[in-house]
């Protein structure tokens, strides 16, 4: 394994609110790293500064696949290699399930028309919405919205997947669909992925390494088994959510 993202001295300060105090972390090609945390523990901002939405405070170092990303615009990281999905699902209204995917590889690649719709024909068919390429997505389940997501997140081949609470909003039945949706896109596609979550049950069996986050800080950093009863990772849960070895979500 090698090295795809290199992160150092990385800090995000909003005025006087320090929401990144030098992130640091190192994440080997094809692992899946778990980011956990209480709610404004800075995990969104993290991808936020990794993908480009804002601008990391000076002397950040960002190296991504031996190339440096600070400073460079979001369509410009995209094409790089790092797709992202958001916590809240972003599909665009209006657009058929299959445009919303053509649309995910657009700027990211320079195949046809006929290309593009065939490789989203495949990864629909892949994440299970085959047969609803022509569905409006605003029809669509809010478990499908989430299959949607991860496709057209493939659409654009990413080398690194940035999942921000893909399970958010999900049944039990459903979690565990997903869950073996992207074991299934982690083997076959080869890829990286770094995932924000708080079902905690999903997250750890999906996971090989954790990074804790707590006030903008890392305070643990390993296997799962050892995150959950980590003396810093319990306190930093207990008083703001219930036990962090339940499995339950943050209010
Ligand atoms: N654009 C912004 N301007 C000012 N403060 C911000 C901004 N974005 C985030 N923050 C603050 O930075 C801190 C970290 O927020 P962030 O959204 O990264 O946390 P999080 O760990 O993703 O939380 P959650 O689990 O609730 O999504 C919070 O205190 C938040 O209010």
């Amino acid at each position: 394994m090698s090295a795809l993202l290199e992160v150092a001295g990385l800090n995000k300060r909003f005025g006087g609110l320090h929401a990144l105090r030098d992130f640091a972390c190192t994440v080997q090609q094809g692992e899946i790293v778990g980011i956990l945390g209480p709610n404004g523990a800075g995990k969104t901002t993290l991808y936020n500064l990794l993908t480009g939405f804002i601008a990391p405070d000076p002397g950040a170092r960002i190296v991504f696949d031996g190339q440096s990303l600070v400073g460079l615009a979001p369509h410009r990281i995209a094409a790089r290699g790092i797709s992202r999905t958001f916590q809240l699902c972003r599909p665009f209204a209006g657009l058929t399930v299959l445009e919303n995917v053509v649309v995910g590889a657009l700027g990211s690649q320079r195949g046809r028309g006929a290309d593009l719709e065939a490789r989203g024909r495949e990864l629909l068919a892949r994440v299970g919405l085959a047969g609803r390429e022509q569905v409006s997505v605003d029809v669509l389940s809010y478990g499908d919205q989430r299959r949607l997501e991860i496709a057209r997140a493939l659409a654009a081949r990413p080398r690194l997947l940035l999942l921000d609470e893909p399970f958010a909003g999900l049944g039990s039945g459903e979690m565990a669909d997903l869950s073996a949706l992207l074991r299934q896109v982690h083997a076959r596609e080869g890829l990286t992925v770094v995932l924000i979550e708080h079902k905690l049950r999903e997250f750890m069996s999906l996971v090989q390494r954790v990074i804790a986050l707590d006030f903008g800080a890392v305070i643990a950093e390993g296997p799962p088994e050892e995150i959950v009863r980590h003396p810093a990772v319990i306190e930093a849960y207990i008083g703001r959510e219930a036990g962090v070895a339940e499995g339950a979500h943050a209010p």
